[in-house]
């Protein structure tokens, strides 16, 4: 680094250098922060130092390799953070935390009474669940997805109102940029086949509702029963699974709509019983 003691540091180039080749020699941030501050940055300068020159490495990585660049999403959560978090109107859990892909398995968001609730409200509505075709925008049934499902608006009852609120204080993101929330029910055998949630940006079809809010970057899937046997939500490229219990929430981010956000995910089929989930898709923008 060539530099001692100072107030207000500054990333020089070859700052950068050093800390880029500390990181890409497989260096942990925790052992190139003690080397920083063992040269005499304050603790604090050291850390920022550091997320900006990797953030400027990730950037320079996606226009090198043409993939899109990183934007923004919800996170909510360090590692090691609290167990608790308040979320307006309740105390949600936090029952494991990892970093790629990006999940949070949540505890206690609803009550079983919401649970409840929210299945009377919608399963009159119920409709066998369609995909996104990207080629043309227009909704299909398709094989991979066997559920049936229906779409709350954004606040369109009290209760979907509190739950968006809760969310949006959950996870620190606005609740502007959330879609309505879908209701799915799995019966036996039901599943839907692993995917992205992400809109793919090369295709045509995905214009329409990219125009609408932008990109999606974070869902939330919620699970309103506890399935008998299966049904978990699974991140294949992780070997993970959120089992699907009453109450809880996977929630999960990625930050560009490619598949190295590890995103890849999909709803084991139910093996006895029925399996019922509210998901809530964000938006990196205002989606009206
Ligand atoms: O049912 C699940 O566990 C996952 C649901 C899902 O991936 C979705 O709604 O996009
Ligand atoms: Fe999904």
């Amino acid at each position: 680094m060539g530099r001692e003691r100072m107030d207000r540091p500054e990333i020089d180039a070859a700052l950068m250098q050093w800390l880029l080749e500390r990181v890409q020699s497989g260096a942990s941030p925790e052992d190139v922060v003690a080397a920083m501050v063992g040269r005499g940055w304050k603790e604090g300068d050291a850390v920022a130092a550091l997320e900006s020159a990797m953030r400027e490495h990730l950037e320079a990585h996606a226009r090198d390799n043409d993939l899109p660049p990183p934007e923004r999403v919800p996170a909510p959560l360090a590692l090691n953070g609290p167990s608790v978090i308040e979320a307006g109107d309740r105390r949600v859990t936090v029952l494991a935390n990892l970093l790629h892909p990006r999940v949070v398995v949540f505890g206690s968001v609803l009550s079983d009474a919401e649970c409840d609730a929210l299945v009377a409200m919608g399963r009159e509505r119920l409709r066998p669940s369609s995909v996104m075709n990207m080629d043309t925008g227009s909704d299909e049934v398709q094989s991979g997805r066997t559920s049936d499902g229906m779409f709350f608006r954004r606040g369109e009852n009290a209760l979907c109102d509190r739950v968006e609120r809760r969310l949006a204080a959950l996870v620190d993101w606005p609740l502007e940029n959330g879609e309505g929330l879908q209701l799915l029910r799995y019966g036996p055998g039901a599943e839907y086949k692993p995917h992205y949630d992400y809109f793919d940006p090369a295709r045509v079809g995905a214009s329409g509702t990219l125009a609408r809010g932008g990109q999606r970057v974070a869902s939330i899937v919620m699970y309103l029963n506890t399935p008998a046997h299966g049904g978990a939500t699974t991140f294949p490229d992780a070997r993970f699974e959120v089992a699907a219990v009453k109450g809880n929430a996977a929630f999960f981010t990625y930050d560009r709509p490619h598949p190295m956000t590890g995103s890849l995910h999909g709803g084991a089929p139910v093996i006895e019983g029925e399996k019922w989930v509210a998901t809530k898709w964000l938006r990196v923008g205002r989606y009206d």
